[in-house]
């Protein structure tokens, strides 16, 4: 047994991954050998989606094929319907609803019986998980906002899509091409911790419905996918404060406040996919209400220039800026972690087909520290 223990697993290698390396130091994250800068700029979520599945940008006819089979299975059952339509009567969190609509996706899964080493099967399972999430989570909202789910519209992406099951309006090019870039950013991350945990899952060799629903649970947290929501309370709480938001961010630091939205497992300096979600932000702040993008850039200012924070290797990461651009294409709070979820559903499904075309048991050891040797007294005499 390897002796030297890493709490958090940090820095500790567990796989070869072909999907996508981040440089913390430099700041720079690739898909497949691409930068995101250029995938965020020259391709859409569909095309991101089938390079990390099948190894390859698609040309325009394998596109067309690979967004048809997409369309193809957005539809969800009446089931999934009802029970979305339960959980928001009874006020249940969104990211608890797409978990327990993942799991339900498996009962009308044609393919429930196939071997869980047929690969094909696991990615073609993989590709209706992530058609049908869109679906499950805006009918949810809708019914949250007393209206019926909007069907899918044949000919929107799935970021339009999204947008417009959403409100049941389409969305103009600046929201729609904004969200699909968000969609991108988020779509992979090595084995940050809902990949891992679904990593976990696969290498048992389950079901990718388990392990994609697992990948939700782990995403919620506060430390990885929730921190976007919570931005975005902080910024409404300087909003609110009686205090002009420079001083409202110097109090809060004062007070041992940690910042949501900053720091980082791999980065050292600040995440690139904060700076397009920046660029985005202040892009919608010009044309509207540009507090929310104002209050983003004095927190980075202040933790940065007076607190000195990318010194000590803690910069904005991804959720530090999404959550004002989603706030600013009109998307509900807690609808961010979500969203994060559809996209990185993603990539949960390319890692956990890559680890099981060579899969191992991923099972690591504790070091006990418990007691030894302790003498069994009798139940009715303890
Ligand atoms: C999509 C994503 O998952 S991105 C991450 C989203 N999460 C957040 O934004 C939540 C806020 N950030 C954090 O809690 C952490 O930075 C994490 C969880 C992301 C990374 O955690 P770890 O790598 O385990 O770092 P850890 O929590 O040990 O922090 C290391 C040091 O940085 C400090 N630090 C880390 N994040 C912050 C922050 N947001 N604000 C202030 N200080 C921070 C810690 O206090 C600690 O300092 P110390 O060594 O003096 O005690
Ligand atoms: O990599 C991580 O640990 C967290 C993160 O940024 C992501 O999952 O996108």
């Amino acid at each position: 047994m390897v002796d030297d223990l890493r709490k958090g697993l940090e820095g500790v290698l567990v796989a070869e991954s072909e999907l996508s390396s981040i440089d913390g130091d430099e700041g720079r994250l690739i898909y497949r050998g691409y930068a995101i800068e250029d995938l965020a700029r020259g391709a859409n979520y569909e095309e991101v989606l089938y390079l990390l599945w099948h190894g390859h940008l698609p040309d325009e006819d394998e596109l067309e094929a690979f967004t048809a089979s997409l369309d193809d299975e957005q539809a969800v059952s009446e089931d999934v319907l009802a029970t979305m339509e339960r959980l928001a009567d009874a006020e249940e969190r969104p990211m608890a609803a797409l978990r327990t609509a993942v799991s339900m996706f498996s009962a009308t899964e044609p393919e429930t019986d196939a071997d869980p080493a047929d690969l094909e099967a696991t990615l073609r399972m993989g590709r209706r998980i992530t058609a049908k999430i869109p679906t499950a989570l805006a009918a949810f909202e809708r019914y949250r906002i007393g209206e019926e789910p909007v069907d899918p519209h044949p000919d929107l992406g799935l970021a339009a899509n999204f947008l417009y099951m959403l409100t049941g309006e389409e969305p103009d090019d600046v929201a729609a091409e904004t969200f699909d870039q968000a969609l991108i950013l988020h779509a992979d991350h090595g084995l940050n911790a809902s990949t891992f945990t679904s990593m976990v899952i696969g290498s048992t060799m389950a079901d990718i419905y388990s392990a994609v629903t697992g990948g939700i649970g782990a995403l919620s947290g506060p430390l990885h996918g929730g921190a976007n929501q919570d931005v975005m309370e902080v910024l409404f709480e300087i909003d609110e404060s009686d205090l002009d938001h420079r001083e409202w961010i110097e109090q809060a630091i004062e007070e041992g406040r940690r910042i949501p939205g900053f720091g980082h497992r791999v980065y050292n300096v600040k995440d690139p996919r904060a700076r397009i979600l920046q660029e985005r932000s202040e892009e919608l702040a010009e044309n509207g209400d540009d507090r929310w993008y104002t209050y983003t850039t004095t927190i980075e200012q202040y933790l940065t220039e007076e607190k000195g924070l990318p010194e000590k290797g803690i910069a904005p990461n991804v959720d530090f800026y999404s959550g004002s651009v989603y706030y600013q294409l009109g998307i509900p709070i807690d609808m961010y972690t979500p969203i994060f979820a559809m996209s990185r559903a993603g990539g949960w499904i390319a890692h956990v087909l890559e680890y099981q075309d060579d899969n191992r048991l991923i099972r690591p050891r504790a070091r006990y520290t418990g007691p030894q040797d302790q003498e069994l007294v009798p139940l009715e005499e303890r």
